[in-house]
């Protein structure tokens, strides 16, 4: 623990335990966010000790140790007093005897107490990490996405890190240096009760100034997480809309504004460092002030005759490191405190409430595929205005049926809710005649799957998007899969063919091939019902036709489709069309009636900018039969 603190010394004095210490403040290692008032010092602090509760035992050993450690210390000097009246009797074994054994053990101590402290902090952190991971993986999307992907980053990886960094910087040091200044607190009460005293009174004194500036950069750890997060924030956003930016050349523009948030960072940071460098000089005056004051006094119990002047010598030697004991403690009680700062919007992330219902217990073998909507409403969080204003709909098992409208008219959101993604604020979703939360989670996703208007792939190889979520699927299913929606031939093309990784987000495959690779993904599950977000807005001809043949056939198995579009064109072909504007359903019934000349929806379509794309042509491949 001592050796990893001391890892990059920054001595301030020519003390002995000054040497091993200091290393500079967090420069540019606090991230996050927080409301530090929400928790406050105690209760993050505690929940902060707790996290460490299932490593008790290790920290019990570490600690035993510690203390062992300490008095082995505190032991040397004495043992090296006697050393010269055994050198003087020719009796070196009894002189170099208890050195070595005591510089060995104390060497075996520190190693162990290092290797207990490390593992144990690093075991708390990825803890946590999981932690924050899995409260992530349980929050409602439409807060995340109001959160920022830069600031939820943070929360899992590097707010952890830093709690480890700063606990491993200060805790154990400070531990250890509790330990060795509780045994030479003892010893100078054994030889001077009066000027053990004198010290123990002038200690708040020395306590109070630290106390204020610990206080202050906790309550500074918080704004400077959240300031990193806004950088990171810009960085993230710049990476993943990169060809965007390099459209609209705006490359000086996104530099300006990450320079202008990492100024906001520094500066920050500065304030941290100047009060770091002010608490360790004014803690390092205190630390003098009190060696003159017992300086002082211990002259006059000398002058009086009440201490000898080898005690008072001695005691001074024991004070001197008592006080250089001291100044450690002060100078990382406030890292300590920053820390505690650092964990407190962790733990504010971890107590949020999951806004996705519990997973149901239901997972019936036989399923129809019945889906209804019942007078649902919705509105995003932060927003009065409702999305979905009523909306009641009903998708029969083995029914191709449209949903038409114009951009924003919520029909994503519509997809949102049936995918579970958010919660209606009222109203209900019913399969099969039962409430969607009553069904197992895992049972609905297989049985309802949503191909999303920008479907997103992972770094992964071809074969493994496309088994995504489905279990270990073999090559001929994945192949087929991709082969009913006219993926199969683009893929084999690639060099590597199935095993062609296809970067980050898919960035390495065009729009309408990823597209083809989300719908096969769906399919591969073969689900009781479809949901395709404007699926073909980017599919090439043979895979469109091959998602249209696809569609249809899926009636002959009982399988239903909810095809979402904004063109009336594809509308058409399906058995019936819905349609929502302003986040009501309009009009239904089959295409023939909604979409005909001088129809409500006809009427809608003028003002969409979609005359004639309910023309003869369009309707003649509608798939009814
Ligand atoms: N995460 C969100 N937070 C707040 N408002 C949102 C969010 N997502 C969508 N909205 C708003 O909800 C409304 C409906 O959006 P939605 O994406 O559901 O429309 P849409 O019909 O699918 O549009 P498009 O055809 O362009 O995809 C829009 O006014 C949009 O601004």
């Amino acid at each position: 623990m001592r050796g990893a603190a001391a890892a990059s010394p920054q001595p301030m004095s020519d003390s002995p335990v000054s040497e091993k210490l200091r290393p500079l403040p967090g420069i540019g290692i606090g991230v996050g966010v927080g409301s530090g008032a929400a928790m406050g010092t105690m209760g993050a602090g505690r929940r902060l000790l707790l996290s460490l509760s299932p490593e008790s035992r290790r920290c019990a050993a570490g600690m035993g140790l510690m203390a062992a450690s300490a008095l082995g210390e505190m032991a040397v000097p004495y043992y090296m007093g006697r050393a010269s009246d055994w050198v003087a009797r020719e009796d070196e074994l009894a002189a170099i005897l208890p050195m070595v054994l005591l510089g060995l053990s104390s060497a075996v101590t520190e190693l162990v107490c290092d290797v207990i402290f490390v593992g144990t902090l690093s075991r708390t952190q990825s803890r946590l990490q999981r932690r924050v991971f899995a409260a992530v993986l349980r929050q409602d999307i439409a807060e995340l996405r109001a959160d920022g992907a830069g600031d939820v980053a943070t929360r899992v990886t590097r707010d952890a890190e830093d709690v480890r960094e700063e606990l491993g910087e200060a805790l154990s040091l400070l531990l250890w240096y509790l330990a060795r200044g509780i045994c030479l607190f003892a010893t100078m009460a054994w030889l001077s009760p009066r000027m053990a005293l004198l010290t123990m009174l002038l200690l708040p004194l020395l306590l109070a100034l630290p106390r204020a500036m610990g206080r202050f950069r906790q309550g500074l750890a918080p704004q400077m997480q959240k300031a990193h997060a806004r950088a990171s924030e810009v960085a993230v956003e710049t990476f993943q809309a990169m060809a965007t930016v390099r459209s609209f050349a705006n490359e000086d523009g996104v530099a300006a504004c990450y320079r202008q948030r990492l100024q906001q960072s520094h500066s920050l940071e500065k304030k941290d460092v100047a009060f770091y460098i002010v608490n360790l000089w004014t803690s390092g005056f205190s630390a003098l002030a009190l060696k003159m004051g017992i300086l002082y006094y211990g002259g006059q119990l000398v002058a009086a005759g009440t201490v000898s002047t080898g005690d008072l010598v001695t005691f001074l030697l024991y004070q001197m490191q008592f006080t250089d004991v001291i100044e450690v403690l002060l100078c990382y009680y406030p890292t300590l405190t920053k820390a505690v700062g650092s964990s407190e919007k962790i733990f504010e992330f971890l107590d949020r409430e999951p806004k996705v219902a519990p997973s149901g217990t239901m997972a019936p073998s036989e399923l129809q595929g019945h889906l209804q909507l019942e007078d649902v409403w919705f509105s995003y969080p932060g927003r009065q205005e409702p999305v979905l204003k009523g909306v009641s709909l009903e998708l029969h098992p083995g029914e191709v049926l449209a949903l038409l409208g114009p951009p924003g008219a919520g029909k994503s959101t519509l997809v949102a809710l049936v995918s579970r993604l958010h919660q209606p604020t009222a109203g209900r979703l019913l399969l099969d005649g039962h409430p969607l939360p009553t069904y197992q989670h895992s049972y609905l996703c297989r049985q309802v799957a949503v191909v999303p208007q920008e479907p997103l792939l992972f770094a992964r190889s071809l074969h493994d998007n496309i088994s995504y979520g489905s279990g270990g699927c073999s090559r001929d299913q994945v192949t087929a899969a991709a082969r009913r929606v006219g993926a199969h031939n683009f893929i084999t093309r690639l060099p590597q063919g199935y095993d062609t990784e296809v970067g980050e987000l898919g960035g390495q495959l065009s729009g309408g091939q990823r597209q083809a690779v989300a719908i096969a993904r769906a399919l591969l599950r073969d689900p009781r019902i479809l949901i395709l977000d404007e699926h073909t807005s980017a599919l090439d001809a043979e895979s469109q036709q091959q998602v249209e043949q696809e569609m249809l056939a899926a009636r002959g198995k009982g399988r239903a489709v909810l095809m979402v579009t904004g063109r009336a064109a594809l509308a058409a072909r399906a058995q019936r069309v819905a349609v929502l504007e302003g986040g009501e359903v309009r009009q239904q019934g089959p295409p023939d009636e909604v979409l005909r000349p001088g129809s409500r929806t006809w009427h809608l379509l003028q003002d969409w900018g979609q005359k004639g794309a309910t023309g003869e042509g369009d309707r003649g491949s509608r798939g009814e039969g």
